[in-house]
């Protein structure tokens, strides 16, 4: 790495404008890194101007992050090459749909001394039935290390400045540090852990129970149910990582990555939104992430199919039942009703267990 280092943010949307907010101011005020922060911009039309114009002469982000300034050293750049070739830090920050299009497009032009941090939340189905970490997407297609950043860390509430915690998962402790550097302000506390896979996983995993939570809250189930959902999908987050990460610890669960992201996303998320209102509509979830989110992309129904695509490849559908009920639910299988009575099979099954110990 040269001596000030170069950031670039791949991804402009609402959690890539708020991040985009904090490393530009950090990148400004830090001399280890260049001022200069380039944002990738997937580029769209806005009432006839070019978002990333848009960007650029107001610095704000009026589609994605409305209402909050960036700062002038971040530059909206239309093409990804352009804005990640001059790069020694990527921050990956599309939904993660996106990503391997976005990695195929960077092959073999970025730095081979650049390191990444993913902050995307989610998993992409791998050859032989299985599911990859997006880490291993950006790390397998453009050969760099890979870090993660995972946390309790609704978008609008970081532009707001409101105290929040994040985790970075990173095994080299220098980058941890750099990382940390780039990312901590007073508001917007760092720990940085190097059980990477185990940080991942949390966040991806944490918005398939988001979807629990936001039917629970279109049925009108109460705080107690929606406590219940939680509980579960904490256990199952927990299974779902010593079955296919193992190595990892149960400390991380109790990081910002773990239990916090789960209760700030099943309360306050787009997830957990979405999911209400496919209760109390009627309307399809694609339909309903159209209408109500403006352009921000779902990531709780995607990652359940993922899961599901793992876990019925494995025969082991019957191991995480709420990750399957939920999924059943999205694609229209069950009805979101099930979900309690799906529950109640479930927990009494274990009471069985635990009477017939
Ligand atoms: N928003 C949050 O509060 C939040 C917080 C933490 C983590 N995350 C995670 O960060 C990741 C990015 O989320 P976000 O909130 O920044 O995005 P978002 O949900 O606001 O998505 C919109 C973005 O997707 C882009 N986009 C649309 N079509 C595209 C295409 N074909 N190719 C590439 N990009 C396209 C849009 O230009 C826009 O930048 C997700 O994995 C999400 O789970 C989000
Ligand atoms: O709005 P959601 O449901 O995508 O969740 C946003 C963040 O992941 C919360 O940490």
């Amino acid at each position: 790495m040269s001596s000030k280092q170069k950031v670039c943010i791949l991804g402009s949307g609402n959690w890539g404008s708020s991040i985009a907010k904090i490393i530009g101011t950090n990148a400004a005020r830090l001399d280890s890194f260049d001022s200069c922060v380039k944002m990738w911009v997937y580029e769209e039309m806005i009432d006839g101007k070019k978002l990333t114009e848009i960007i650029n002469t107001t610095h704000e982000n009026v589609k994605y992050l409305p209402g909050k300034k960036l700062p002038e050293n971040v530059v909206a750049v239309p093409d990804a090459v352009e804005a990640a070739k001059d790069a020694d830090i990527l921050v990956f920050v599309v939904p993660h749909q996106f990503i391997p299009k976005l990695c195929a497009s960077l092959v073999g032009f970025i730095k081979p001394s650049a390191t990444a941090l993913s902050l995307i939340k989610g998993f992409d189905v791998a050859e032989g039935g299985g599911i990859a970490l997006i880490s291993q997407i950006i790390q397998k297609q453009l050969k760099i290390d890979v870090s993660v950043l995972m946390g309790a860390n609704l978008a609008n509430e970081i532009a707001d400045e409101k105290f929040s915690e994040t985790t970075i998962g990173c095994r080299d402790k220098k980058i941890g540090q750099i990382l940390k550097n780039v990312i901590q302000t007073d508001y917007f506390r760092v720990s940085v852990v190097d059980d990477v896979e185990a940080v991942e996983a949390c966040g991806a995993l944490k918005n398939i129970v988001a979807v629990g939570a936001g039917f629970v809250d279109g049925l009108k189930l109460g705080d107690n149910t929606k406590a219940a959902i939680i509980r579960i999908g904490l256990m199952e987050m927990i299974k779902f990582v010593e079955t296919f990460y193992s190595g990892a610890r149960l400390g991380t669960f109790l990081e910002s990555c773990g239990v916090a992201d789960l209760i700030t996303t099943c309360y306050g998320g787009r997830n957990r939104k979405v999911s209400e209102a496919y209760v109390t509509s009627g309307k399809s979830i694609e339909e309903l992430e159209k209408e109500l989110l403006n352009g921000q992309k779902l990531q709780g129904p995607i990652t359940a199919a993922e899961v599901n695509f793992m876990l019925k490849n494995k025969n082991m559908e019957n191991d995480f039942p709420l990750f399957t009920t939920i999924h059943k639910i999205c694609i229209g299988e069950l009805k979101p009703s099930d979900l309690i009575e799906q529950m109640k099979l479930n927990t009494n099954t274990k009471t069985e267990q635990v009477d017939g110990e």
